[in-house]
């Protein structure tokens, strides 16, 4: 014997009909019991019409639209497989309508009637369309019997075994087609199982007949390892435990009604969810087997909760305290879906579901108003717009830190743990969220738990040299990234004046175009909407500007929840109050703050000063040359070319700052050596650096950038000099950083074919960290340190590492 059972979407018109017949003669074997739900919004139309004539008004026009398609379904079946019998009666349906319109009001007995008659419906359709192999329609009322309530009824499965076993013997062949969703009560009143209980009926008949399994067939291919439609990479789940499968359906599973599984589980008759639309694809099979040695098996979500807390002194160590509080609950029928205790015993948490919530206030407020005029219990707390996550999995309880992982991956997705809860049997470990940070909740678990695709959301500030080759690399490298399991998105990309936003991810071939259309310039409030409509999970603000205004707002983006990642050298040269704060940002909201490319572009120099000072390193000195574009000038001046030629030869290879006197007046240097000596320690601020710029600073000050390189020719001939003077002695000009002694200098010094620094040249750094575990000869690090390639590469290194823990 087999049970299967057709929910609303299965059967909402008259192909899905014929495909559901089909299935039955497939599937159905030689005897089995079909449990059909009402055509798919059936019951919401019959919901609708009593509540408007509950209210006294007018339902024609709903009321014909029912007529229209309950008769409009009947013609069709009739045209194809004849007559239908046992129509249901619509004129008593009307009749009972109208009774409610004159009262104003909708006994349950009646509208448990009202709104069952899609089933009845679906019954005498499939019915009719099954005569030609003998079906039989089966009263539900008959069968399956219930408690007194007549809505949301509980099913007393000893009578209905008896009953049923009345109405379907052992040798009894062929196909019995019930309504779901329906039983009688004691009084032999018509009852309903609460809204989808179909499923719940068709559990019943399965363990009431024993059958060999109980096929639920759905729209979905099965359990998922999350709700598709918060999750996109949800993955069917192939094999479930009992256990497993009412966690899940409990705290929001939709594709299960939370009672069905108990009937199966006690008569230990295997369940399956299959789709109606794609019944080749395997379903998912719930059974005592369970099955599969994934420690975690899915993640559900159950939002619109609220959390009362009681508390009070009267609280403590008295007993019956809890009983109370429940009591009084279950007296008014409130359903709680979680209970926290604290240790203290001084308060009682549990979550309801919202629109149970003044009821629930109510219950409480009768129950202990006593204790709360003589003080002993506070006021009763209430938050609302909450969630919970669940992590399910029977083999969670033989897998040590899941725990640990479930509330690290919350606290990466930045969501606050409001309460938790853990089964004894260690098969489900639930978090009470904020309900708005669900999704990012169960995206991040998820990604965790499930499909290990991290992903990072970039926001590119600044796309010109470095920008631009940095959104290059990242298309190149979309293939790399998705080998390594890595989902790097791109969301936005601004200049100083427009910024472009895209929800599907910025193209990687229109960018340029799409940015000209923008309107408004970037701005952080935008960013932050964006961010949370989006349920962005790792967003990253890439800085590529060399604007100060936004280096100001670094401490903001991090606040807000940005990880940062700055080539712009500005906000770690601003004071040192703004330095220690941003370190102290970065801190407290647990995103990074990464600047690799602020010395040495995408030389691995920050990274292993701090690594080493991590390490109890400490520097003694430092000496070495910073300034890519000056090495270019310099070695390009003693290959003959003129000081202004040979800044301008620097500009065109991206080498310089953005304002070439920023090189030449040795401030982008002394930015560097502040940095590096910062990290090492000192505290100290750009005007302690003691600087020797290239050209004069009155040369420098006052014009645009323009007018310098044109005037920058008058300089020429004196630094060929310079540069001449020193080639006579053997010599070679290099700008050179230093530290001694706490004492920061940058400035040009001539150096002989002895001296370290001799060979460098062509836009090449080289660093000399002479430390406490590096001396007498010091760690250095030698490579091009400037250039669009390879700073836009040390950028792209620092958005990977915002992954890593
Ligand atoms: N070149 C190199 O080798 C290295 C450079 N760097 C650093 O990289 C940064 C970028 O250099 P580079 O690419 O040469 O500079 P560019 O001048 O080529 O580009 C700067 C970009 O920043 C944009 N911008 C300016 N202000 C803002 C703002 N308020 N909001 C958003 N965008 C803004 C500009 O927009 P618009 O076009 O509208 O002005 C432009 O797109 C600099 O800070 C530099 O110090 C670091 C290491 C090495
Ligand atoms: N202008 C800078 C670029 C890197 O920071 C340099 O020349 O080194």
């Amino acid at each position: 014997m087999r049970v299967l059972k057709f929910g609303g979407s299965s059967l909402a018109d008259m192909a899905c009909l014929k495909r559901v017949r089909s299935l039955i003669l497939n599937y159905g074997g030689d005897k089995a019991v079909v449990v059909l739900s009402a055509p798919g919004g059936m019951t919401d139309s019959l919901v609708s019409l009593v509540q408007i004539a509950e209210k006294g008004d007018d339902y024609i026009t709903q009321w014909d639209a029912f007529v229209s398609r309950s008769e409009g379904l009947r013609q069709e079946v009739e045209s194809e497989y004849g007559e239908v019998l046992d129509w249901p009666q619509l004129g008593q349906l009307r009749e009972k309508l109208e009774g409610v319109k004159l009262l104003k009001q909708c006994p349950a007995a009646v509208n448990a009637y009202v709104i069952s008659f899609g089933e009845r419906i679906s019954v005498a359709l499939m019915v009719s369309m099954l005569k030609t192999h003998n079906a039989k329609a089966l009263d539900a009322a008959a069968c399956i019997k219930t408690n007194l309530e007549h809505l949301d009824s509980e099913v007393d499965l000893d009578r209905t075994k008896a009953e049923v076993r009345q109405h379907i013997n052992e040798k009894d062949d062929g196909i019995f087609v019930m309504t779901g969703f329906t039983g009688s009560n004691a009084e032999g009143e018509l009852t309903t199982l609460g809204r989808n209980g179909s499923d719940y009926s068709a559990a019943v008949m399965a363990a009431s007949l024993n059958a060999d399994i109980c096929q639920i067939w759905t729209d979905v291919d099965g359990v998922y390892s999350a709700d598709p439609r918060l999750i996109k990479k949800a993955t069917k789940v192939e094999r479930l435990s009992y256990k497993e499968a009412m966690e899940l359906a409990y705290f929001g599973a939709k594709v299960l009604h939370p009672k069905t599984i108990l009937p199966c589980a006690k008569t230990n008759v295997p369940c399956e969810i299959k789709n109606t639309h794609d019944p080749d694809v395997p379903g998912s099979l719930i059974s005592s087997q369970g099955g599969g040695d994934e420690p975690v098996k899915a993640l559900s979500s159950l939002d619109k909760l609220a959390m009362l807390t009681v508390s009070g002194p009267g609280m403590k160590g008295k007993v019956g305290m809890a009983a109370r509080v429940f009591g009084a609950l279950a007296n008014d029928k409130v359903s709680i879906v979680l209970i926290t205790q604290s240790s203290c015993e001084f308060s009682i948490s549990f979550c309801v579901y919202e629109h149970d919530l003044s009821l629930a206030l109510n219950a409480l407020e009768s129950a202990f108003e006593l204790e709360t005029q003589a003080g002993l219990i506070e006021p009763v707390e209430v938050r609302k717009d909450l969630a919970i996550v669940t992590l399910v999995g029977d083999n969670m309880k033989s897998h040590k830190g899941l725990a640990a992982k479930f509330f690290a991956s919350l606290s990466q997705a930045q969501v606050n743990v409001v309460a938790i809860a853990q089964d004894s049997t260690e098969s489900a470990i639930s978090a009470v969220v904020s309900g708005d940070l669900c999704k990012d909740a169960m995206k991040v678990c998820h990604e965790n738990f499930f499909t290990h695709v991290p992903s990072i959301d970039v926001f590119l500030l600044g796309c010109g040299l470095v920008g631009k080759e940095l959104i290059k690399q990242l298309e190149k490298q979309q293939a790399w990234l998705a080998n390594r399991n890595i989902k790097l998105n791109l969301y936005g990309v601004a200049n100083s004046r427009q910024c472009l936003l895209s929800h599907e991810g910025v193209a990687f071939e229109q960018w340029e175009s799409q940015l000209k259309q923008a309107n408004d310039g970037f701005e952080l409030n935008e960013l932050e909407q964006f961010v949370k409509r989006n349920h962005l999970i790792n967003p990253v603000i890439v800085d590529c500007s060399s604007s100060e205004q936004l280096a100001d707002q670094y401490t903001d983006f991090l606040k807000a929840g940005f990880h940062v990642v700055a080539a712009n050298k500005k906000a770690n040269t601003g004071d040192m109050a703004y330095y220690r704060a941003l370190q102290q940002a970065a801190q407290s909201s647990g995103r990074k703050f990464l600047y690799e490319t602020n010395v040495g572009a995408g030389l691995p120099v920050l990274d292993n000063l701090q690594l080493l000072f991590g390490a109890g390193d400490e520097l003694l000195s430092f000496s070495g040359i910073l300034s890519g574009s000056l090495s270019y000038m310099f070695g390009a001046i003693e290959d003959g070319l003129s000081l202004s030629e040979a800044t301008a030869q620097a500009k065109r290879n991206g080498f310089t700052e953005p304002d070439p006197r920023d090189d030449l007046s040795g401030t982008d240097v002394a930015r560097k050596l502040l940095i590096i000596a910062r990290e090492s320690g000192l505290e100290l601020e750009l005007s302690d650096i003691k600087v020797e710029p290239v050209v004069p600073e009155q040369f420098a000050a006052g014009t645009c950038v323009d007018d310098f390189m044109s005037q920058l020719p008058e300089l020429d001939a004196a630094f060929a000099d310079r540069v001449q003077s020193a080639a006579s002695e053997g010599k070679k000009l290099r700008y050179v950083g230093s530290i001694k002694e706490g004492i920061c200098r940058v400035g040009i010094e001539a150096v002989d074919s002895e001296h370290a620094l001799y060979d460098i040249r062509d836009g090449e750094n080289a660093l000399a960290i002479l430390s406490q575990y590096y001396q007498p000869k010091p760690f250095v690090i030698r490579g091009y340190g400037a250039g669009a390639e390879v700073t836009a590469a040390g950028v792209f290194a620092d958005i990977l590492k915002t992954l890593s823990r």
